[in-house]
């Protein structure tokens, strides 16, 4: 795998030599946080630096991987609607691990890819993967959706039956 410019967005990773639908393709590794330090730290250090994006993996609730300061080069792969990698959190003696697999076959050169599904019902980041069936969120909307339907907006609550 190679970095390099990417037409999605900045840099992006690359396949140097072909991978096989199934492969294991690389381990997102960096430092564990809990949300709470993520959040911080995207808000007050990462945010002024010049154009860097997000580095954080979020496992579920309670962890998420920091890889800014940390870790493999996979945290220079870009988001795709239509993405040819899938993540999986793999157990192996009692630690999970980060794994992106390969979706289908994998060119030489081509820019690896994986559905970010990142969420947040605050914020929108738009997608550039370019895909027909971008979705034009890197935003998981499935999930947010469920998430709002369990938001009741005040005003509603007025007429409000349960
Ligand atoms: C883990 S970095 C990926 C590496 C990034 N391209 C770079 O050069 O640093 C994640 C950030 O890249 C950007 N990004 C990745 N995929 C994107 C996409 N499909 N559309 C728009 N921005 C994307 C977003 O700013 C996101 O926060």
């Amino acid at each position: 795998m190679s970095p390099g410019k990417s037409g999605i967005h900045g840099f992006g990773i690359f396949a140097k030599q072909p991978h096989r639908a199934g492969d294991m393709v690389i381990e997102y590794i960096g430092e564990i946080v809990r949300p709470s330090v993520a959040d911080r730290r995207e808000r007050f250090m990462y945010n002024s630096l010049v154009g860097a994006g997000t580095y954080m993996f979020r496992i579920d609730d309670e962890r998420v991987i920091d890889a800014t300061r940390a870790g493999s080069i996979a945290h220079l792969i870009n988001h795709s609607c239509e993405p040819n990698c899938y993540s999986r959190v793999i157990n192996a003696n009692g630690d999970d691990h980060i794994i992106i697999f390969a979706k289908r076959d994998v060119k030489q050169w081509e820019e690896l890819t994986y559905d970010y599904r990142f969420f947040s019902i605050d914020e929108h980041l738009a997608c550039c993967c370019g895909f027909p069936r971008c979705r034009g969120v890197v935003n998981d909307i499935v999930a947010e959706g469920q998430v709002a339907k369990l938001h009741v907006p005040h005003k509603d609550l007025i007429h409000w039956k349960g």
